[in-house]
Parts: structure tokens; C-alpha cells; sequence
């Protein structure tokens, strides 16, 4: 990477100090999250290596609306003097993190200690590759020996601790409040159809979010582990405020964008049906939905947007063969595509230019915007907004935070959304949103 600043001008306590040990025993990835401190950090991403994170040895933060440049310049600081031995790839510092999904964001009621971009460097992280797992430990502002001392420590801590029991279960949830009635549903998905027919809008994706009241504390380090079994193709994350005090987690399908070198890989997922109670009945679902014309151009919509937003970066895209994503819970159809940069281009600039996709927005995306605003009666924080990595290259990756709930003390929100075109459906629309919150409902009840 090109360093922004010369000695001088990057200041000696922003130096960052990392170092990084083979581990020869290390603790499952539940029993490292249930013993971490907080901010705590979990990122599991099919192809990649898992990372469980401890601390934070420095957060950057950003509240305006060049929020996404701005977090990529703190991080071209930070990353610009540095004394770094990481051993291998997959252990070097990164930043973990996410933004809210609009830019207009209230860190409010659950969103509480969320602004709308926050990134942490792990104080402790442990990664967890196909060939090992890795014990790194990251300081800003330390001598090299200092941070030597905390890794010797470190190893030291791992080694003691004993497994905490899992939690004995899901939680329970004893209450449930709904922020959108079905009535009031029906009225919205009717005006959005009504404003497509007049040619206002092309799609608008609505979201509802449910409040659980839990009957015991949620332990979310046994809800990730629960949600990794059942949905161990998704991207699972936990990202916490800087008290630890509301958790937000999820397990999504949805990659929003992954760059390595000058390759990009993203991708469309959109179009839904459910699982059968047979494999012939799963089998005839997934050839219906292929099929249907409502779902294959509420697909395309996306398509052709995701291949648009990335033409400028890319000397060349490919868009792979329309196919079936089949979940634990529901069924999508998805398109990957792949691109070649022409440029050295941050992925913070790609999650820019991409988020929000249609998938989880609409057409044209500001007037969709606003409906969404002007309709949603409750903040989607950073529910389907993009959360991921990246490095000191500008390389990273990030899914869109769907399949996900915010929880805190005793509570969690949960959030789902569905995509309303010119024929959809309220009844139906409403039976997906039921449909969205199972991954979630089912590993806390
Ligand atoms: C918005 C959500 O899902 C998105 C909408 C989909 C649809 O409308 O078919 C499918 C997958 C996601 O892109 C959600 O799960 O909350």
C-alpha cells in the first residue's frame, strides 16, 4: 500500500503494533467468544477464515455523510507506520465492522452505541484457518515489548481457561410486539404497488421488525454456534457498541461484495419460495420459482444494478448462470458475478458504490429510499446495511446484514424484508417477511 503520510506527518503514538503466534491448542470458537472482552468481534464467511475478536485496540468511528471516505482515510492512518509481524495472511490486522444502512441514522432505542460507520481493530484476535489457528494481538500506542508481554499472556490465558458450559439452549422468548400490523402492512405494500403502477418506482424493498422479550439472558456467543449449524453457508457476524451492551448478529446469505487482489466477486440474491416437507417438493419449489415471472424480474432488477454500480471499476464482469440458494428456512435465486479492477480500487469504495443494492432497497434508489423512510414505523440501524473487514491493502469483505436481530438485556429486535414489485402480493409478502424471521426466531426460542 502507498503510505499517505511521511514520518512526519503520521504521528508517532498512531503507530500500530501487531504480532501474531501459531497456537498449538486453542479453545473452540464459542468458548473464545464467550471469554472475550468486550467489543467483541465474530466473523465466520464461507471460503474464509473464521476470526474471533477481543477488545478493540482502536475504533474508528465516522457520523457524516462521507462516512465510507472517511473511514477509509482513518484506516490509510493508521495502517501507514506500523510495525506488523503477522506470520501468516490470514492473522494480519484488519478492521471489522459496518456502517448503518441509511446515512440519516438515530443511534437510538436498540441502535444505541451504533453510529453510522464503526470499525474495531481486535486488541486479541484468534483466527482460525484450515491450517491452524493463529492468536494475533494489535496495540496502538505501545512498545513492541509491551505487546510481546500481552501476547506471551495471551497464549498463557488460552491455554488455562475451562470450556464455560453452552448456555443449556435458546434463551425462550416469553413476549413478542410487532412494529406493523397487518393492516398497516397491507396499506403500505398497497401504496408501494400503487406508486409503481404510476411509474414512480420500480421496487422498494419493505422491511418489519419484531421485538422478542427473551425468557433468559441471550448468550450470544451459544447463538452463533447455534445459528453456524444450521446455516453453515451463511456469513455469521457479531458486532458489538463499545460497552458491549447490544449485540447485533446475524447468520445472511448475502454477500455484498469480497475483493482480493484486483478480483471482485459479489453477486444477486433475490426471488424467494420455501422449503418443501420432501426433497421432490423442495425440487418442484425451486423449478416454480425459477419459472415465475414476478420473482425473475424482481431478481433481475438487482442483476443488472450490481453489474451497473461495478462497470466503472471494472475492466471486465462476468454474471454466472441464474441458480437456487437453498437455506435451512427458505429458497432464493441467485446470480454470482465476478469482476477484474482496472484499478487498485479500496473495497470501501465498491461497498459504497453498492450498497444498497435493490435487494435490500429498490429503484430508482432515492426515491426508494424515501418510501422507505416515510413508510418503515421503526430505524433499520444497520439491519441489511454492509458489515465485513478489510485490511491495509484495500482488500476486505462484507455481506448485507440481513437475517439479523440487535439484542439487549433481555430484549432483541429482529428484522426481515421482502422486495415489492408491480403484482406483489401483500398476504404473500407478508407470509416471506414470517418466513425471514425463522433463522433467527428459531436459535433464541
Ligand atoms: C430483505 C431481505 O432479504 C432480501 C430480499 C429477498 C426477496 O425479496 O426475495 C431475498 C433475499 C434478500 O436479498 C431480508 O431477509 O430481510
Amino acid at each position: 500500500m502507498e503510505p499517505l503520510g511521511s514520518e512526519e506527518t503520521a504521528p508517532l503514538d498512531r503507530e500500530l503494533t501487531s504480532r501474531t503466534i501459531r497456537l498449538t491448542a486453542a479453545p473452540d470458537q464459542r468458548v473464545a467468544l464467550a471469554t472475550a472482552e468486550t467489543p467483541r468481534t465474530f466473523w465466520a464467511a464461507p471460503g474464509e477464515a473464521t476470526v474471533v475478536g477481543s477488545g478493540s485496540a482502536t475504533t474508528i468511528r465516522a457520523d457524516g455523510r462521507d462516512r465510507f471516505q472517511a473511514v477509509q482515510d482513518a484506516a490509510r492512518e493508521l495502517f501507514s507506520a506500523g510495525d506488523v509481524h503477522a506470520g501468516a495472511l490470514a492473522a494480519r490486522p484488519r478492521l471489522f465492522g459496518g456502517f448503518s444502512f441509511h446515512d440519516e441514522h438515530a443511534s437510538a432505542g436498540p441502535w444505541g452505541g451504533y453510529p453510522r460507520a464503526k470499525f474495531d481493530l481486535p486488541r486479541t484476535q484468534l483466527t482460525y484457518t484450515d491450517d491452524g489457528t493463529w492468536l494475533t494481538v494489535n496495540a496502538v500506542d505501545t512498545d513492541a515489548e509491551r505487546v510481546e508481554r500481552r501476547l506471551d499472556a495471551e497464549v498463557e490465558r488460552l491455554r488455562s481457561i475451562s470450556s464455560p458450559d453452552a448456555g443449556g439452549g435458546p434463551p425462550g422468548i416469553v413476549d413478542r410486539t410487532r412494529t406493523t400490523s397487518e393492516a398497516n402492512w397491507r396499506r403500505s405494500v398497497t401504496a408501494a404497488t400503487d406508486r409503481i403502477a404510476a411509474g414512480e418506482l420500480r421496487k422498494v424493498v419493505l422491511a418489519q421488525a419484531l421485538r422478542v422479550t427473551l425468557a433468559r439472558p441471550l448468550l450470544l456467543s451459544d447463538t452463533l454456534s447455534r445459528l453456524g449449524e444450521r446455516y453453515p453457508d451463511c456469513y455469521r457476524f457479531l458486532i458489538e457498541p463499545d460497552d458491549g451492551a447490544g449485540g447485533f448478529f446475524g447468520a445472511t446469505p448475502e454477500r455484498l461484495v469480497g475483493r482480493h487482489g484486483r478480483t471482485v466477486e459479489t453477486g444477486a440474491l433475490a426471488g424467494t419460495t420455501g422449503r418443501g416437507e420432501t426433497p421432490e417438493e423442495d425440487e418442484w419449489l425451486a423449478a416454480e420459482l425459477l419459472a415465475d415471472e414476478k420473482n425473475v424480474h424482481e431478481h433481475e432488477l438487482v442483476a443488472d444494478a450490481v453489474r451497473t454500480q461495478l462497470e466503472p471499476y471494472a475492466a471486465s464482469i462476468r454474471a454466472g448462470e441464474r441458480a437456487i440458494r437453498r437455506l435451512a428456512t427458505v429458497q432464493h435465486i441467485e446470480t454470482p458475478i465476478t469482476a477484474e479492477l482496472a484499478d487498485d480500487v479500496h473495497v470501501l469504495e465498491l461497498v459504497e458504490a453498492l450498497h444498497p443494492t435493490p435487494a435490500v432497497g429498490g429503484l430508482p434508489p432515492k426515491e426508494a429510499l424515501r418510501t422507505i423512510r416515510d413508510t418503515e414505523p421503526f430505524e433499520r440501524g444497520w439491519y441489511a446495511a454492509p458489515v465485513g473487514w478489510f485490511d491495509a491493502a484495500g482488500y476486505g469483505s462484507f455481506a448485507v446484514a440481513i437475517r439479523s436481530a440487535v439484542a439487549r438485556d433481555d430484549t432483541a429486535t429482529l428484522f426481515a424484508g421482502v422486495g415489492i414489485v408491480a403484482d406483489s402480493d401483500p398476504d404473500r409478502e407478508w407470509d416471506e417477511v414470517q418466513l425471514k424471521y425463522r433463522p433467527i426466531l428459531d436459535a433464541l426460542e
